[in-house]
């Protein structure tokens, strides 16, 4: 079988060969650092050899439970933020008919709705009435298990479920993913004798898309996780290379970095299929809070094409030029249809008729490529055979691996996320949360002045 391949021929007008190539001590260095564990942030490496380290066992256990609520459940709510949403979502979506919601129910085919992911009351308020008549179920994610958004979502689920399904019942379909020991997840999952799964301590939420945070959900939803893990084990296998021709993870973390090196400050992470939207929000966050740091870090951005070329395409043609493009894209879609012919041609689409529709979609994305690269973007090109679970789960292992790689050489701890604090100790504070009481008189204080 193929795999993911990186392409980087249309960065080579904007960065040379040979300082390239030059990295590939560096990257290997930064690999070695990520094996053995000896460099900054190294207690949360469990991500690294994960899909290898999978048992059969592991898996049956989440597709049994799984199957309790797909047999329990119209609809079941996926209720996390972050780490503990974005890789669920983007798996989920990736693999979903896109109408999905729109057609009729099937038994044991449940609806998988996300919830603490926000603090919108209508949202909330929406969601809860939606529920009203349904048979749901709840999986509830946090590492922490104290992250606001989902414990408040999870209070309002919680408490509905109960009511409506009983405590028997709920009991049956609320599921907790969360810390071994810590946590007022784990405290609640325990008291009330939820089935639940452990996050391990050395995976870090944006790095724990295949440990039961995403396996779980995914599972739910009738998604393949076999075959997800199958797809990250085999990139596993394929990133350890050392050389950059053999390695497209190093090969992407040393483009990248070169890039930034050279001004281009902003990535933009494109794709050509709509499905793939909360695959690139799940990105978003795994390079972001990895390399947003100490005043360094490309910022990740994303665009959905062509959809976006009729709004942000004028900026990336056009606009500053701190940008570069990383291009996902499907090569083969997984059904066909055809560009009609039409007698009166009114449209004067005929020339397209007997078409694929995804040939007219690669034209589009061969025509912007090169009339980005003209305008002075950058593009990176990541070709993957075709939307299914395997080729996902080597994009998801390709993409953590590279990160690795990355925030090691520009020298960053890619593992921690202290930034993260600032906004909630103003909010614990302005909230008078028990615990923040000289937090809460500083900032009255200084809303005064
Ligand atoms: O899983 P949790 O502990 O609820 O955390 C959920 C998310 O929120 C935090 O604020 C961090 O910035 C994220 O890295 C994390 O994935």
């Amino acid at each position: 079988m193929e795999n993911i391949k990186l392409c980087i021929e249309k960065t080579l007008d904007f960065i040379s060969k040979e300082k390239l190539a030059s990295y590939e001590s560096n990257v290997k260095a930064c690999m070695e650092t990520l094996e053995k564990g000896t460099g900054l942030g190294n207690d949360f490496l469990g991500w690294l050899h994960l899909p290898s380290s999978i048992t059969q066992e592991h898996l049956n256990d989440l597709k049994a439970t799984a199957q309790v609520l797909r047999e329990n459940c119209e609809v079941v709510i996926v209720a996390g933020i972050g780490g503990s949403y974005l890789g669920a979502r983007a798996v989920i979506e990736a693999m979903s008919n896109s109408f999905l919601w729109l057609q009729e129910k099937k038994a044991g085919q449940p609806t998988i709705l996300f919830a603490g992911h926000n603090i919108g009351e209508d949202y909330l308020y929406e969601l809860t009435e939606f529920l009203k008549d349904k048979k749901f179920g709840v999986i509830n994610i946090s590492k922490s298990g104290t992250t606001t958004e989902t414990a408040l979502a999870f209070r309002l689920l919680k408490k509905q479920c109960e009511e409506q399904r009983g405590k028997e019942m709920a009991r049956k379909v609320i599921v907790a993913v969360t810390d071994a020991k810590k946590g007022a997840a784990r405290v609640t999952a325990d008291k009330e004798g939820y089935k639940s799964f452990i996050i391990p301590d050395n995976v870090g939420g944006r790095f724990s898309v295949l440990t039961p945070v995403g396996l779980l959900p995914i599972a739910v939803a009738g998604i393949d996780i076999d075959q997800l893990v199958a797809g990250a084990r085999k990139m596993e296998e394929v990133c350890a290379a050392e050389s950059l021709t053999e390695n497209p993870a190093a090969l992407y973390a040393a483009t990248r970095n070169e890039l930034y090196r050279n001004g281009k400050k902003i990535e933009i992470l494109v794709n050509f299929q709509p499905k793939l939207h909360y695959f690139m929000e799940w990105w978003k966050q795994l390079y972001g809070e990895s390399e947003g740091k100490d005043g360094k870090g490309i910022y990740p951005s994303s665009v959905d094409f062509s959809t976006d070329l009729h709004s942000m395409g004028q900026w990336i043609q056009e606009g500053e030029r701190t940008i570069f493009e990383t291009v996902v894209s499907v090569e083969t879609p997984n059904h066909e249809l055809h560009v009609p012919s039409d007698e009166e041609n009114l449209d004067g689409l005929n020339f397209l008729a007997g078409k694929r529709v995804d040939e007219v979609n690669k034209m589009a994305e061969l025509g912007t490529q090169l009339a980005h690269v003209d305008g002075g973007v950058p593009n990176m090109r990541i070709s993957v055979p075709a939307l299914n679970e395997y080729y996902l789960g080597q994009l998801i292992y390709f993409f953590e691996k590279a990160c690795g790689i990355s925030g090691y050489l520009l020298e960053v701890n890619p593992f921690n996320q202290p930034g993260v604090e600032a906004y909630k100790k103003n909010m614990f504070a302005l909230l008078n949360k028990p615990g923040y009481e000289k937090e809460s008189e500083a900032i009255q204080a200084r809303l005064k002045k």
